[in-house]
């Protein structure tokens, strides 16, 4: 077995004069769960279309485990594709839905039957081969779409916003269900969403895509904590901005000249360099409040405009005392203590602090 499941290379798509994907590589690792995250036009379905062979690109190509397969129609490939809308069969039965893709494959009905079963009972349905979809929940249906797509046994599972039709309640529970499915079968899925929380959940590697392009690739730790562009800070999760200029570096340490003072910081592997402008992004827990000191570095004071509740914290938005345009979120560590219109002083540690270039 190939270790590389799909290798997608320099792929351009254009529709007529648009260019949906520009210059796209990426490699999912056989028996990965991937998610292609990113906000509605970025380019997601163009490139899961790409790789199940529904949409042939002008410039680049597909490998599926190692074979070259950019101009393989769909039927041809080691894919399936399960669609938000599920396109089950409305007048057959659910055991005849999920035999269907081996029914086209020649394979005989007693096997047939057997597969049927099996998947039914991988996705939580036994016993519901009887059945007519419209019988179904919409979870329930979404979940006979899932086993007719691993009946033929794919090497990879194209998943189009396969949750997108469901309530959240649901959503988040078919999540943690399906990636315990791709663990199970080990087949490697490619699913796409634009819920930064889902890609979070379920992801062993989140591709951020905006505007046709990978804006960073990485599994969700990383790209949550060390994102590598500013865009993807912005996308996943809550982040605060504050913009700078590096005014020196030597080996891994910056000195880097904000509105609210020098902030001498360490490079993290950022690749800024003196000159350079910057911006610096601060994730809501990554705040010190009240008390600043040690090793914490300053960041004034602020007043809290707002409060909302998120369960375990709260998350404060807050206007700065001397910097109008700053704007912090904030995980507010403890419940209740602080209330709107407070004063609180905020730090923050150096190494939490993700410096980023500014390319505006
Ligand atoms: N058949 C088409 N003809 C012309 N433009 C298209 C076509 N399909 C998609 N596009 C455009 O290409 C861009 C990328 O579309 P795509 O569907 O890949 O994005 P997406 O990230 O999957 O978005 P969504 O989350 O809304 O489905 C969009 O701007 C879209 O309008």
């Amino acid at each position: 077995m190939s270790a590389t499941a799909v290798d997608v290379k320099n792929v351009t798509h254009r529709y007529e004069a648009f260019t949906a994907l520009a210059d796209v590589s990426l490699t999912v690792p056989t028996g990965s769960y991937t998610v292609f995250l990113g906000p509605s036009g970025s380019g997601k379905t163009t490139l899961l279309s790409v790789i199940g062979g529904f949409l042939v690109p002008q410039e680049g190509s597909v490998l599926i485990n190692g074979q070259d397969m950019t101009a393989v129609p769909p039927a041809k490939r080691p894919t399936t594709t399960v669609f938000q809308d599920y396109a089950l069969f409305p007048h057959m039965t659910i055991g005849a839905n999920v035999a269907f893709g081996l029914r086209m494959r020649g394979i005989g009905s007693t096997e047939r039957m057997r597969r049927a079963h099996d998947m039914l009972d991988l996705v939580g349905l036994k016993g519901s081969e009887a059945k007519r979809p419209h019988e179904l929940s919409g979870g329930q249906r979404q979940r006979v779409a899932l086993a007719r797509a691993l009946a033929v046994e794919p090497s990879v599972l194209l998943l189009d916003e396969p949750l997108g039709a469901l309530d959240l309640k649901l959503r988040r529970q078919m999540q943690a269900e399906l990636k315990a499915i791709q663990r199970e079968v080990g087949t490697s899925f490619i699913h796409v969403t634009h819920d930064q929380e889902e890609a979070m959940a379920i992801g062993d590697t989140i591709v951020v895509m905006s505007h046709g392009r990978i804006e960073d690739m990485g599994t969700p730790e990383r790209v949550y904590l060390k994102p590598a562009t500013l865009f993807a800070a912005g996308f996943m999760g809550q982040s605060s901005f504050l913009k700078g200029k590096v005014r020196w570096r030597t080996g891994g340490r910056l000195d880097i000249e904000t509105p609210l003072g020098r902030l001498p910081l360490t490079a993290n592997g950022s690749g800024v360099d003196a000159g350079d402008n910057v911006v610096l992004s601060i994730r809501p827990e990554h705040f010190v409040v009240g008390t600043v000191e040690g090793p914490a570095l300053s960041l004034g004071s602020a007043m809290v405009e707002d409060m909302t509740f998120a369960g375990a914290h709260h998350l404060a938005v807050m206007r700065h005392e001397t910097l109008d345009s700053f704007r912090p979120m904030v995980q507010m560590p403890q419940i209740g203590e602080t209330k709107p219109g407070a004063t609180v002083a905020l730090g923050v540690l150096p190494e939490d602090v993700v410096i980023l270039k500014d390319e505006a």
